[in-house]
């Protein structure tokens, strides 16, 4: 991403909450699945509400880094999928559920989608760009807004609309 994000979607634990148990319906009519694969970290907090709504307990994660704050630089993946869960999905992770909070530009779902190809991807949130990547999502934005996550923020005072 070039420029910075000029919208903001400011999310609160509740509406998050709301949205997983959301996903996890549309969750439901797919799986089920052998496991769940959370990519970090930000996948960890929506894999851990839809393992807990879909009674799944085996839970891996591919650990991805790639944002400086609003800036995107090279993927760096850090550890890929244990032996034992790639098992599970007989090595094209079929029957693999991969949970992440959004989905942007797309690239770091497409990296864990030629690791695992028949696996479900699913994500709280997609922009226009990562849409395609994703099997199931909840909600759109545009791609020039920023998503403000509950774990990212405080409460804070706001200057009203007009001056
Ligand atoms: O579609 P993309 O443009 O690749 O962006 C989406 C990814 O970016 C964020 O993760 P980030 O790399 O910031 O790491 P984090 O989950 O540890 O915050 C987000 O959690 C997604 O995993
Ligand atoms: O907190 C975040 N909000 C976003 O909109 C986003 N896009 C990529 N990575 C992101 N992290
Ligand atoms: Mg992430």
């Amino acid at each position: 991403m070039t420029a910075p994000p000029e919208k903001a979607f400011p999310v609160s634990w509740d509406q998050f909450h709301r949205d997983c148990r959301a996903l996890t319906w549309r969750l439901n009519e797919v799986g089920p699945f052998h496991a769940i694969i959370a990519i970090t970290r930000g996948g960890l907090v929506p894999a851990a509400i839809v393992a807990r709504e879909l009674g799944i307990r085996i839970i891996d994660t591919v650990c991805i880094a790639s944002y400086d704050h609003t800036r995107q630089g090279d993927l760096n993946v850090l550890k890929g999928v244990s032996t034992e869960v790639a098992k599970l999905g007989g090595g094209s992770g079929k029957g693999l559920l991969i949970v992440d909070d959004l989905v942007d530009t797309g690239k770091t779902g497409r990296l864990v989608r030629s690791m695992m190809p028949d696996a479900h991807f699913a994500a709280v949130y997609a922009k226009p760009q990562g849409k395609p990547l994703v099997d199931t999502f909840i909600t759109e934005v545009s791609q020039d807004t920023w998503i403000h996550f509950p774990w990212d923020t405080a409460l804070s005072f706001q200057p009203p609309i007009r001056p």
